[in-house]
């Protein structure tokens, strides 16, 4: 049996193009694995993710169960560390989408070309198509260095590659953001110029629209119709911790977001703030271990689009959190924005609360579906969610 394989890649909306695939896959009757972020999904068995793209001997065992149960499609994220040590070998890839490429993971890669390079990897695997986000620079390189080599005879004539794009219209699939409101958006996709009418998606902002392009695209490839498209991409209500509002009766506007990366924390912030009319008061913090060179950019980004930040901790993993949060802070300084330091993340969220006036928004970003912590080697018990149903709990029982 051959399972139909879709990987996407990019820095960042691989989850979240995973999910609205997924969706649309099983709109059209397939049963689906989901390999990635949040979770290994494989027919009746949930495992952790550990690493959003497993070892190959892991893939491996995940396939043999997939074809166990019968299961014919699988959507992989591939992380460009998975691409670069080799965890794809031996799998085959018959769908291959690219989403973005912005600064992240520079601690592993050292340099963007690298980076590029290990996504890059992953297109050269793909055996019936791949759809490439053509607004992103090294999208439009990927693109274009791809049709090249196809002309030179180094990649099959018969396989698809395609182009998404809400700037040229001229793009194998155009797009155009037709509302985006705190509620999801409207997007009306042109397929070689033909318009297939207004498409509903349940979460917001303008890189909603680039995920659901993309997904649609690749999707289309598969020959599923655009019926069962629209349906599923309608049909998905939400994706863990990504724009995730936490609901409470309290009229306490909360978000809660994985943006962990310069360019997601400028979407998020400037979503948050296209769509709210108040202060955003941010909480947020850079994971240990990883990238340094994000941390005062992430600040900046912040401080530039926030009324108040809350600077506090991510995974500090084996760092010291108080020389993470200084990295971060020299750009919310640069920003001018007022600020506190506050390195226990559950206090931090706590001030966001106490501070909230009505009218605000208050985004946590970073860890979104994360349930842990990581400190100093040990996996703490740790969820934003929680933390914000917790909180507002304890302060209406104090109050009563
Ligand atoms: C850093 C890393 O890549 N670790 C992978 C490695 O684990 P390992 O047991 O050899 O090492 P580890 O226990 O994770 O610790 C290594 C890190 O801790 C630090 N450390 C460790 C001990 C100590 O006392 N002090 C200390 O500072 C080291 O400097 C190092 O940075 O080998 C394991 C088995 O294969 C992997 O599961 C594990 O991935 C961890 C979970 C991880 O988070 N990896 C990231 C970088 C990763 O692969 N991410 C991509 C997604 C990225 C994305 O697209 O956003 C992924 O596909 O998951
Ligand atoms: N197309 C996009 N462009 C820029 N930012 C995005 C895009 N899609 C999502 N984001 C932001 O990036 C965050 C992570 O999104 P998502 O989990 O879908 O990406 P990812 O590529 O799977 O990330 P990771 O590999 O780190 O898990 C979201 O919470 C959102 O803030
Ligand atoms: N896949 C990313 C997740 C980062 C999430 C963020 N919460 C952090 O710990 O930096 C990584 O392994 O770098």
């Amino acid at each position: 049996m051959t399972i139909e394989v879709f990987g996407i890649t990019g820095t960042n909306g691989k989850t979240t193009v995973s999910y609205m695939l997924r969706s649309i896959l099983e709109e059209g009757g397939r049963n689906c694995g989901l390999v990635g972020t949040i979770t290994h999904a494989i027919g009746q068995k949930e495992y952790d993710a550990l690493n959003t793209t497993p070892s190959s001997e892991v893939l491996k065992k995940y396939f043999t169960e997939l074809e166990s149960q019968q299961i014919g499609t699988c959507v992989m994220e591939v992380s460009s560390h998975g691409l670069d040590q080799g965890r794809i070998e031996g799998i085959p890839i018959h769908y291959a989408g690219f989403t973005n490429l912005t600064q992240d993971h520079l601690d592993y890669h050292l340099t963007m070309e690298n980076y590029f390079q290990a996504k890059a990897k992953l297109f050269y695997k793909a055996e019936r198509g791949m759809v490439i986000n053509v607004d992103d620079a090294y999208g439009k390189r990927l693109y274009e260095k791809l049709l090249e080599d196809q002309r030179r005879e180094h990649i099959a004539p018969e396989i698809r590659i395609e182009s998404v794009s809400f700037q040229d219209s001229k793009a194998d699939y155009f797009g155009k953001l037709l509302e985006n409101t705190i509620e999801g958006i409207l997007l009306e996709p042109f397929e070689k110029g033909s318009s297939w009418g207004p498409v509903a998606i349940s979460l917001p902002g303008r890189t909603t629209a680039y995920n659901g392009m993309l997904a649609l695209a690749l999707a289309r490839q598969a020959g599923l119709s655009r019926e069962t498209v629209t349906a599923g991409l309608r049909k998905l209500k939400g994706v863990p911790g990504r724009f995730q509002k936490i609901q409470n009766n309290q009229g306490i506007h909360v978000v809660v977001d994985f943006a962990h990366t310069p360019d997601a924390l400028e979407n998020l912030l400037k979503t948050a703030g296209e769509l709210h009319d108040g202060r955003l008061i941010c909480v947020f913090g850079c994971g240990g271990n990883r990238d340094r060179e994000k941390r005062p950019i992430m600040g900046r980004i912040a401080g530039n689009r926030s009324g108040f930040c809350l600077i506090t901790s991510d995974n500090p993993r084996f760092e010291e959190p108080i020389r993470i949060t200084e990295e971060i802070e020299v750009g919310v300084k640069e920003a001018g924005c007022p600020y506190t330091v506050e390195l226990d993340r559950k206090e931090a969220i706590r001030k966001a609360i106490d501070m909230y006036e009505p009218g605000d928004l208050i985004v946590i970003a970073g860890k979104g579906h994360e349930k842990y912590q990581l400190i100093n080697g040990k996996k703490l018990p740790f969820d934003d969610e929680k933390a914000v149903e917790d909180i507002i709990r304890e302060r209406v029982e104090k109050r009563e």
